[in-house]
């Protein structure tokens, strides 16, 4: 499987953010965009999300399936936790595996990967912000996807779930799985680095 992008140009607000990208990553491998604030990170993964679209250039998945959008076999992990308050953590989870599509398998084992089991029952209003960067991360364990693009994915993680964290992408990547992570500091696995816009 190899995931890539050819000659994007994208553009926010009417400015120019980055014209004539290219990026490549094969199944196993995790490709780290790094550069300056403002430099584009986040845009690109969410150009391959499908949450904003290229003025220009192409973004193409060879190896998975063919008639299925490359945005609908990725999950983005982004900055913002998208949780419902209300409702509990396996409530929260349960909603995002039928939001995705997912088969409805018990969600008990992806709230436990991620350190979570004592708080299923409990109102995502009341997780504390590791808590909820956990729960996010138990969505890409409940539905697979083989394309999982990370903004700050270890943000607000402390050393525990940091490890687990890295023990889950290493896992993802054994299955041929590709990653994508805009990230400041180390993934804490190995990643090939991307720069995105100039060196400062
Ligand atoms: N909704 C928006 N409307 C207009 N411009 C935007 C919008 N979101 C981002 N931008 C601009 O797009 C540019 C790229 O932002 P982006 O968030 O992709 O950068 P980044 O490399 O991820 O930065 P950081 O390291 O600070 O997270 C910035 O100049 C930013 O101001």
């Amino acid at each position: 499987m190899r995931l890539s992008g050819r000659d994007l140009r994208c553009v926010r607000g009417g400015r120019e953010v980055f014209a004539g990208l290219a990026f490549e990553a094969s199944g196993g491998e995790a490709l780290a965009l790094v550069g300056h604030n403002g430099a584009g990170k986040t845009s690109l993964l969410r150009l391959i999300a499908g949450l904003l679209t290229p003025e220009a250039g192409t973004i193409t998945l060879d190896g998975g399936e063919p008639d299925t959008p490359v945005a609908e076999q990725a999950h983005y992990l982004g900055h913002r936790d998208a949780l419902k308050p209300s409702l509990s953590v396996g409530e929260n989870l349960g909603f995002w595996r039928d939001f995705l599509g997912g088969e409805r398998t018990d969600l008990s084992a992806g709230i436990k990967a991620v350190g979570l089991g004592h708080a299923a029952e409990l109102p995502a209003a009341y997780l504390s912000a590791g808590q909820r960067r956990r729960l996010s991360i138990a969505r890409l364990l409940v539905v697979r996807r083989p394309i999982w693009l990370l903004d700050e994915p270890t943000s607000a993680l402390d050393v525990k779930g940091q490890e687990l964290f890295v023990g889950l992408m290493q896992e993802h990547l054994a299955r041929g799985g590709i990653i994508v992570a805009a990230t400041h500091t180390p993934l804490g696995i190995p990643v090939r680095e991307q720069r995105i816009g100039a060196a400062t």
